[in-house]
């Protein structure tokens, strides 16, 4: 089967597809992990994007449920060097496509394509699968509406509130496009989670009576997180607050930092940060924005930075109670070097 990748400055590549036949458009991003691939297509926060895998062989050891970060697949499509045909287990991520209605496209010149859009930033991008007319996608990534004007939080955040029962803290957990391992993480300490929809109001979550607020990661702008950032602004200062990756941003935004878009973001599961006390750390991250430090008020720590490139990946307000990470520490896929300490932390600070 034909398939096209168009990019927003002309250029398209005529690949193999494989899954179903249709088209979708939105950001190229690119990821350096060499595993997790199903991890990362499941993981929320990849919605409104097209996630080409810059490791040359995707799908060795094919698909497994117990894998996903939410019930389905979310990037818009899967770009690809080459995908396994004959896997270890089954079944294989060409089938799981094929089943499920998702877009891939191989035979892709990913290094390449990583390299331009490290030059120039990312991409808006079109994936057609079942035709290779080039100038059409093209034109339709070209139509895409640009990532910081979509409103992708509401199509992965839960519509209803629900429990997860725990014998330990009251936990209310702001649904941005939770990966399912960020629950697990704080199910493993103990906690009773309440998730509450993205635009749940501080009064709705304050009826479960909470010891504790946390905001998970999740698609597009995190300015778009409006709701969240006045329930984050409600709350740091009356409840030890933390987040993670969007979460991170939120509450920079709320304690009146800023956020920006960075050039082609942090994508994989190989990204070295740095604690303050010097213990660099390898980390699973998945952002295209990013906290400027010195937006942040006074009292507010960056902890964490990026070895590569210096950005935020983390900060505290201990006046305030506040911790985030960029990063994931749940990882999934990716390394579990900071599971332990970085949810043990935030366990530890709730009264
Ligand atoms: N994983 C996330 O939460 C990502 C946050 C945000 N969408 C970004 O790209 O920076």
């Amino acid at each position: 089967m034909k398939a096209v990748l168009g990019l927003e400055d002309g250029e398209f590549i005529v690949g193999e597809g494989f899954g179903a036949e249709g088209s979708s458009s939105g950001e190229l991003v690119f990821s350096t992990q060499m595993t997790g691939y199903m991890e990362a297509l499941t993981d929320p926060s990849y919605a409104g994007q097209l996630l080409m895998f810059t490791f040359p062989l995707i799908g060795n050891y094919g698909v497994d449920g117990q894998n996903f970060q939410s019930p389905m697949v979310h990037a818009l499509g899967c770009v690809a060097r080459e995908v396994c045909t004959t896997p270890s287990a089954n079944p294989s991520i060409i089938d799981f496509f094929e089943k499920n209605g998702l877009l891939g496209i191989s035979g892709v010149d990913t290094r390449k394509l990583t390299i331009k859009t490290r030059e120039h930033g990312t991409m808006r991008a079109a994936l057609i699968v079942g035709s290779d007319d080039g100038e059409e996608a093209v034109r339709m990534a070209r139509a895409v509406q640009n990532i910081s004007e979509q409103d992708l939080i509401a199509q992965v955040s839960c519509k209803e509130s629900y429990r997860i029962p725990g014998k330990g803290k009251r936990i209310a957990v702001i649904d941005l496009g939770i990966k399912k391992n960020i629950a697990i993480s704080l199910r493993r300490r103990g906690a009773d989670l309440h998730i509450f929809p993205h635009n749940a109001k501080p009064s709705e979550i304050e009826s479960y009576e909470p010891e504790a607020i946390f905001i998970t990661n999740g698609p597009g702008d995190p300015k778009r997180a409006t709701d969240a950032i006045a329930a984050a602004k409600h709350f740091i200062g009356k409840l030890p607050v933390f987040g993670i990756c969007m979460g991170n941003q939120i509450c920079a935004l709320a304690l009146g930092g800023e956020t920006y878009k960075m050039k082609f973001g942090h994508r994989g599961s190989n990204q070295p940060v740095r604690h303050t006390d010097g213990q660099i750390y390898i980390t699973t991250q998945n952002h295209g924005f990013a906290v400027d430090g010195n937006s942040l008020p006074e009292g507010c720590t960056v902890a964490y930075t990026n070895v590569n490139d210096g950005s935020v990946e983390g900060f505290c307000n201990d006046d305030l109670n506040v911790l985030c990470v960029q990063f994931h520490p749940e990882a999934h896929g990716g390394p579990h070097d900071t599971e332990r300490h970085i949810f043990n932390e935030m366990y530890r600070r709730i009264a």
